[in-house]
């Protein structure tokens, strides 16, 4: 098969049909469930994630609450006499810290301005370690329990979590102040370890809007580095001014994240919950790899399966027009096609079929009418010419005779003129009836001209004369037969006939001897016709 007729097969065709409709559902179905997966699954995420932010913020909650209810009940229980008596009041809070030891780096009792005055970790010979900062012991003053802002302890620089609340008298006087400082690293407080992160590269961070800090990151670098000035992260900026929910954003190092953000309620902190969109959304992209997969084995398959159902469906097509094509050609006889089964192609074979037989037919009648007169049905002049050519070869061969008549109807013309051409075909028609009855089946009897009829007698004897004999015998009979009258519708007429007789052996050629058979009947109707005459020479 050429490459021309394969482009243009109908199976390739439908093939490609098939291809180009299943490439265009699988598209629309990889865009469109790509698209509600990525949705749907953002969507779950997001909320996955606001409940992780929740559940840690409650959990940092817990911690500074606990704490502050130490510190408040340390506040209120402190005897103010210690004041006065800096080692008195260090066994104090150091007993304080021992029992429930919360604050890693101790209780601090300070002066209202701020002077370190005992610490239940330190030694009083030692220099306090000082964590009073003008915000904070202004705020304290003011009489609330408050937190400050994390700082850097001056000599370990590890990061602290300060906590004051004033000490007041009866009279409602500040006369100290009462410092609980925790370690941010300290196991179990403020810290995001490598075991918090969420999946690979997730994580959790607390941060502090009124000191603009990261508290605490899962990133350990970022452990308070300010937060990015407002402008650099819209989300961010949000969150910064209260906004707690999900948000999808991109942070500082150019990946996609969905952020969760909720409150610690007891600071006005908040923690965000952290994943980068392509792990969060992993599923999604092994759903879209799944799906091209799926559809590339799909298309395949379905190339293979059309291929051979359509091999099988269209096998008679093709096999019917490769007959078709070799009729055509004429390798092989014009015959009906087979029908394989009753469908489509079954119906255009058998369609094909029935008029193969009509060609056939219309044919047979060209081939008929090619060689037989119209009016009278008789052989014509190419017939007789044929039949003449066949029994001349035969008369070479077995050395019999040959008898060509030539009849001419005497008197025709007036029953044309007369009774017009209908009158003069319905007596024509007559005579070749009448002619047909006295020749044998073996002879032929043939229209050659307008009231021209020729008899053709072959495979007559050996001997010359007895074959001129039978011959003769013939024309009488035909003379008698056209002798009698004819009716024509009104009228009957007597029609006769004039007959030339040339007798041929092996030796003759068709031409000469219808000539001389010709010539013979015209010396007949010049004798005055109604009789024979046999040709004396060829
Ligand atoms: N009706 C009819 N007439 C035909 C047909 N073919 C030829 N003729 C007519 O037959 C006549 C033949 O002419 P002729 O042979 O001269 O007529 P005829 O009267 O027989 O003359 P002779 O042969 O001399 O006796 C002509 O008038 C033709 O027109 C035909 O098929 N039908």
């Amino acid at each position: 098969m050429t490459f021309h007729r394969f482009a243009n097969s109908l199976g390739t065709r439908i093939i490609f049909i098939g291809i180009c409709l299943l490439l265009v559902g699988n598209v629309l179905r990889y865009m469109t469930l790509s698209s509600y997966l990525r949705e749907d699954i953002s969507a779950v995420m997001a909320a996955q994630q606001l409940t992780l932010a929740n559940y840690v913020a409650r959990e940092v909650d817990q911690k500074l609450l606990e704490r502050q209810a130490l510190l408040t009940q340390a506040a209120a229980s402190l005897p103010l006499g210690l004041l006065e008596r800096p080692a008195a009041l260090q066994s104090w809070l150091a007993v304080r810290q021992q029992y429930q030891p919360l604050f890693s780096h101790g209780l601090i009792a300070y002066t209202p301005d701020g002077k370190a005055v005992a610490g239940s970790a330190a030694p009083t010979t030692k220099p306090l370690p000082s964590y009073a900062d003008a915000d904070l012991f202004q705020a304290v003053q003011s009489g609330a329990l408050t937190v400050g802002r994390p700082i850097r302890n001056t000599t370990t620089q590890e990061a602290v979590l300060p906590m004051a609340i004033p000490v007041k008298d009866a009279s409602g006087k500040v006369r100290a102040v009462l410092m609980g400082v925790t370690a941010l690293a300290t196991p179990g407080f403020l810290s995001f370890t490598d075991q918090d992160r969420i999946g690979k590269q997730g994580g959790f961070l607390l941060i502090s809007p009124r000191d603009k800090l990261f508290i605490a990151s899962t990133v350990p670098g970022m452990v308070l580095k300010p937060t990015p000035p407002p402008g650099v992260n819209a989300l961010h900026d949000r969150a910064m001014q209260g906004y707690r929910g999900t948000g999808t954003t991109v942070n500082a190092f150019g990946v996609e994240e969905i952020s969760a953000m909720a409150s610690v309620p007891s600071t006005g902190w908040f923690v965000v919950a952290r994943l980068p969109t392509t792990e969060a959304l992993s599923v999604v992209a092994r759903t879209k790899r799944y799906m091209t997969l799926h559809g590339s084995w799909a298309l395949f398959a379905f190339v293979a399966i059309a291929s051979i159902l359509l091999y099988y469906a269209l096998r008679p097509l093709l096999q019917a027009a490769q007959q078709a094509d070799r009729m055509t050609r004429g390798e092989v006889p014009l015959e009906p096609l087979v029908v394989a089964r009753q469908d489509e192609v079954g119906h255009l074979t058998e369609a094909f079929n029935r008029l193969l037989v009509k060609l056939q037919a219309s044919q047979s009648e060209m081939v008929h009418m090619a060689h037989h007169d119209v009016l009278t049905g008789l052989p014509n002049r190419a017939l007789l010419a044929d039949r003449l050519a066949q029994a001349l070869a035969r008369a070479h061969r077995r050395g019999s005779h040959v008898a060509f008549l030539c009849i001419d109807l005497d008197h025709f013309k007036p029953i044309n003129d007369q009774l017009g051409h209908a009158a003069g075909d319905q007596a024509l028609v007559e005579v070749a009836r009448r002619l047909n009855a006295v020749v044998r089946e073996s002879d032929t009897l043939a229209r050659i001209g307008g009231d021209e009829f020729a008899v053709l007698l072959a495979d007559l004897d050996a001997d010359p004369a007895t074959a001129e004999q039978a011959a003769t015998a013939v024309a009488a009979k035909c003379l008698a037969a056209i002798a009698p009258p004819i009716a024509l519708d009104a009228q009957t007429r007597i029609l006769g006939a004039s007959i030339g007789i040339a007798m041929g052996d092996s030796t003759v050629s068709p031409h000469p001897l219808q000539l001389a058979a010709d010539r013979a009947m015209y010396r007949a109707k010049n004798a005055g016709g109604q009789r024979y005459l046999v040709a004396t020479s060829l």
